[in-house]
């Protein structure tokens, strides 16, 4: 097989077999033929993307002796939501071509089981079609057009089901495939919003630490080295090199969730942050705010909050002064102020996971009862996996970031409810139930949106 630019073959993914970055897409006719035994796609793509990369991707698929059984091309404003009713559409157009009866007079039904799907598009598109792939029970072939998201290699999909936005398992792509200079040619957004995710493992990398100590969710090295691994100095590359390096680093984060089927090493409470804004359809001038741009002021946000944190961790927990836990009407009276604002389905998705999540005061008497000196070591462990407020907003403003809830359009009210939200949206431990069960969570919240506003 010929030398490309960057390319690896896995052999201890469950999914990915195999990924690549190649120039003109070189080399793709004997990927998909080698990974999937079949040389004939459906490619689901939309409109904005059917004009702007379709067109030289067809030229490369004849070129490289494909052929493009379908282009199903998503129809609707720009950019698309990955809601769970666009899955439902791709499938049911999908197994469309099942009954279409095909140019030779061939039942269609053979051309599924010939063909492959294939998302060509960034990361809502990539979901959709991670998703309808699994439950189709067909490969698919990640073709990403930009350097966004860590979604394009990872197993699940991150979807909007019934206003609730959420992580649905579905297997990841059996190959990721694209071309450098399509990448390049992105929105400078969405490279911006590619850097955001790639640096929000780092808070996705202290919480993960914080859960392990407390034996909640153990570290998996192999998933840890895929993400953590070099990662600040993919951060600091030099401009010209900055769009690959950071596609590579959020291809290997994916990686990491394909290891452990689960978001854990790669997503923490910056990424809770993004989700409440998303399920609040956040939007600039009426545009949606890209993933990776609302997870960076969520990464700004819960670095802070984690650095206040461990300065009171220094001191130890005193098992006395330990809020009461409230009861579970009180809890649910809690949700229901803070998210009345949302759609019924929505709120009660998060009131059923934050009762869930309700820990009884026994387990939070035994999860904190450690000495001062074990606390102090935790710290500065987390410590070391932190950048730098001022540091880190530099890096992400270079990166051209947003770095600031009020860039966004978020007032001072909003933000200390999104933190308060962003606490009950999801089991997985992070520093805000660290906060949330020691009794710190409110004056580190204010503190927090007084750095801001
Ligand atoms: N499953 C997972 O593990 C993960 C999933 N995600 C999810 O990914 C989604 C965000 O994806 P993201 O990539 O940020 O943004 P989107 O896929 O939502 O795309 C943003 C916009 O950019 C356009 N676009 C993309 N590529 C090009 C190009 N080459 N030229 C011109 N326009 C282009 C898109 O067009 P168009 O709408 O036509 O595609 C769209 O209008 C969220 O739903 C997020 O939750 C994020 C991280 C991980
Ligand atoms: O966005 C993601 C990783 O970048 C997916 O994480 P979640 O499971 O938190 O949605």
């Amino acid at each position: 097989m010929r030398n490309f630019e960057t390319s690896e073959c896995l052999t201890q993914l469950p999914d990915t077999k195999f990924w690549a970055l190649s120039a003109g897409w070189q080399g793709l006719g004997a990927v998909v033929q080698r990974w999937f035994g079949t040389k004939s796609m459906i490619v689901v793509t939309d409109e904005v993307i059917a004009d702007a990369v379709a067109p030289s991707f067809k030229e490369a698929l004849r070129r490289e002796g494909l052929t493009l059984t379908e282009l199903l091309v998503l129809k609707g404003k720009p950019p698309l939501v990955a809601d769970y009713q666009r899955i439902q559409e791709i499938i049911t157009q999908v197994q469309g071509l099942l009954t279409t009866p095909m140019r030779d007079g061939k039942k269609g039904e053979r051309a599924l089981c010939q063909s492959l799907l294939v998302s060509l598009g960034s990361g809502t598109i990539n979901d959709l079609v991670k998703c309808s792939a699994g439950t189709l029970g067909v490969p698919y072939l990640s073709v990403p057009t930009a350097p966004s998201v860590d979604g394009y290699s990872s197993f699940g999909a991150s979807i909007l089901k019934e206003n609730f936005k959420q992580t649905l398992p579905c297997p990841a792509p059996r190959a990721v495939f694209t071309a450098p200079e399509v990448l390049s040619a992105a929105p400078v957004q969405l490279r911006a919003a590619g850097y955001g995710d790639l640096a929000s493992k780092i808070t996705a990398g202290s919480d993960w630490v914080l859960a392990d100590a407390f034996g909640l969710d153990p570290i998996d090295e192999t998933a840890w080295a895929y993400t953590q691994e070099g990662l600040i100095k993919r951060l600091s590359a030099a401009p010209d090199d900055l769009a690959n390096e950071i596609f590579v680093g959020l291809v290997r984060t994916g990686f990491a969730m394909q290891i452990t089927s689960s978001s854990r090493p790669v997503s923490g409470a910056e990424h809770l942050i993004s989700h409440v804004w998303e399920m609040e359809h956040l939007e600039i001038d009426g545009i949606t705010v890209p993933h990776g741009i609302k997870v960076g002021i969520g990464l700004l946000t819960i670095s802070a909050f984690t650095f206040l944190v461990l300065d009171h961790m220094r001191n130890g927990i005193n098992l006395d002064a330990l809020p009461k836990i409230p009861g579970p009407e009180v809890r649910a009276q809690e949700v229901a102020q803070r998210c009345a604002h949302l759609p019924v389905s929505a709120y009660r998705a998060i009131e059923e996971v934050a009762l869930s999540k309700l820990p009884t005061q026994e387990t939070v008497n035994e999860r904190y009862n450690y000495e001062k000196k074990w606390y102090r070591n935790l710290a500065d462990k987390i410590e070391t996996q932190l950048v730098p407020l001022e540091e880190l907003k530099g890096m992400l403003a270079r990166a051209g970031c947003l770095t600031s809830p009020r860039e966004l359009g978020v007032d001072r009210s909003r933000f200390l409810r999104t933190l308060e939200i962003a606490q009950m949206i999801r089991s997985r431990y992070t520093v805000l139930d660290f906060a949330w069960e020691t009794g710190l969570f409110e004056s580190c919240a204010e503190e927090i949106t007084d750095m801001f506003f």
